[in-house]
């Protein structure tokens, strides 16, 4: 897929086609490769709109981070922006004061000295994903998916699932696919058609007309508004009633009882982004740690020896034995670097021209981070396609950096909900390998390609690893 013809650039910043639209399955591997031929600063045209890539440390620590003040914007999409409506999310907002709103609420829920607060309610959700894994094994994937959304709406909402299908979380997971389908840059035709560049126009053709993107926007745009509203209203209805548990969106609404149409916008999507941007990510990466552990399973049983000298085989782990478990803790590196949740982070925007090492960027311009190229760049982690934890235990100067430094984005977009994520996949990890062995058949390791990548489904045996072990699972110890 890599065998693209590439047509020669210009000196200096080259031009290398139509990129985007070419059918690509895993652009970032395609990238990593053409950085190596015309350098880590790319610029890409796809019908006259520049798309810029960056494929090194450097250039998105200078770019995204030094001059983060001109390239925190988002680009603006017509499709999954302005016709279905999630412009107004955090991810999807333009960089301003709307943004600046949005990060500070959200950073009172999910920042360094928040994020701690939310610890043993995490656990105690661990341990009935533990106990759910022991009942229906072949499951576990389902099981991820609950336990992730157990743990972000009881922060978000003060919401307990119920058992079965529950409806919230079946709202919010089909919310989750269609703005993964919607904001897939160059997906729709009216993201790169000049015309459409006014959805004003777009908005009055009506569904019936059969033009595909306009029944499915009208679809989307459903979901859309019940995810933004309905969880709200929920609230707002329980706290009448005085039958609402303390949540963070109860805690928007209390603080300020008449907000404007604008700023009840704002609370909506702040605690209903939690869900759309911190649920599919973090069910990757516990996926992502079920695929390598059970297909490299020396590196399960030493994580196991260390678990079972550090912890004991009298209890399970906790996040307070985090700083005493380095080898666990540097898997939870490697599965960050290994196969990263967004290869390609998110696409952020450059807002006025400028130069970077004598090359031109121009305003407007997309540009994108290639995460993966970087943290599978052999000069910075050896050896980048083995799960290899030990890696990161060494200590040789200007090799293996920590990848949660670009795993989790860049600047002023860097992803809020950083360390509650590393918090609930090192607790699951800790508390898997405390009970269970994986062992897997197969070897094939593959992952969807999307904007948020999944390992494709897979099967793998889950066991208890002794009577104790699935004592302790039982009692929840
Ligand atoms: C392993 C799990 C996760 C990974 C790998 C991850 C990664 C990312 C990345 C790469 C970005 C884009 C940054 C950029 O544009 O430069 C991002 C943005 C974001 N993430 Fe995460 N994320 C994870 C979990 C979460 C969680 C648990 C939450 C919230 C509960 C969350 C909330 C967000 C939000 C709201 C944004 C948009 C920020 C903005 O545009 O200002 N993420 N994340």
């Amino acid at each position: 897929k890599s065998s693209l013809p590439l047509p020669p650039g210009p000196p200096g910043l080259p031009i290398i086609g139509n990129a985007l639209h070419l059918p690509i399955e895993r652009q970032w591997v395609t990238f990593a490769a053409w950085a190596k031929i015309y350098g880590d600063v790319m610029h890409v045209s796809a019908l006259g709109q520049s798309i810029i890539i960056l494929s090194s440390p450097q250039a998105v620590t200078e770019l995204l981070e030094r001059r983060s003040a001109i390239y925190s914007d988002r680009p603006s999409l017509i499709f999954g922006g302005e016709l279905v409506g999630y412009k107004d999310t955090l991810p999807m907002t333009c960089y301003g004061e709307r943004h600046r709103e949005h990060r500070k609420l959200m950073a009172e829920v999910l920042g360094p000295r928040a994020v701690g607060q939310w610890r043993a309610m995490e656990e105690r959700h661990m341990h009935g994903f533990l106990r759910n894994i022991l009942g229906t094994p072949e499951e576990f994937l389902h099981h991820v998916r609950r336990v992730v959304a157990s743990i972000v709406l009881e922060i978000s909402h003060g919401y307990k699932l119920e058992e079965g299908n529950d409806p919230l979380m079946s709202l919010a997971e089909q919310a989750v696919t269609d703005f993964a389908e919607a904001v897939v840059p160059g997906r729709y035709l009216c993201d790169t058609i000049p015309i459409c560049k006014w959805p004003v126009i777009l908005r009055y053709i009506p569904a019936w007309t059969g033009i595909g993107f306009m029944q499915d926007a009208k679809r989307f745009y459903k979901t859309m508004v019940a995810i933004r509203d309905e969880p709200y209203d929920m609230i707002k209805r329980k706290m009448a009633e005085g039958t609402a548990k303390p949540s963070f969106t109860g805690s928007l609404i209390e603080r300020d009882a008449n907000p404007s149409i604008e700023q009840e916008l704002i609370y909506k999507w702040t605690s209903g982004g939690l869900y759309t941007a911190g649920a599919d990510t973090s069910v990757s990466s516990i996926s992502s740690f079920f695929l390598a552990l059970s297909s490299y399973t020396d590196v399960q049983k030493r994580a196991q020896e260390e678990l079972d000298r550090i912890v004991g085989r009298d209890r399970l782990p906790s996040l307070e034995d985090r700083p005493n478990l380095p080898y666990l803790e540097a898997i939870v590196q490697e599965l960050h670097r290994w196969n990263p949740v967004g290869p390609l982070a998110l696409p952020h925007c450059v807002q006025q021209d400028d130069v970077y090492r004598g090359l031109q960027i121009p305003g407007g311009a997309i540009v994108m981070a290639n995460s993966w190229a970087i943290l599978h760049d052999e000069a910075l982690y050896p050896s980048p396609d083995k799960f290899m934890p030990e890696r990161f235990l060494g200590d040789v100067k200007d090799l293996n950096p920590d990848p949660r430094r670009f795993a989790f984005g860049y600047g002023r977009r860097a992803c809020p909900g950083r360390d509650l994520a590393d918090d609930t996949l090192f607790i699951c990890a800790a508390m898997t390998l405390a009970a269970f062995d994986l062992q897997r058949d197969d070897t094939a390791v593959e992952y969807t390609p999307a904007l948020i990548c999944h390992p494709v489904p897979f099967r793998c045996s889950i066991t208890p690893r002794s009577r104790e072990a699935q004592a302790l699972v039982t009692e929840g110890k």
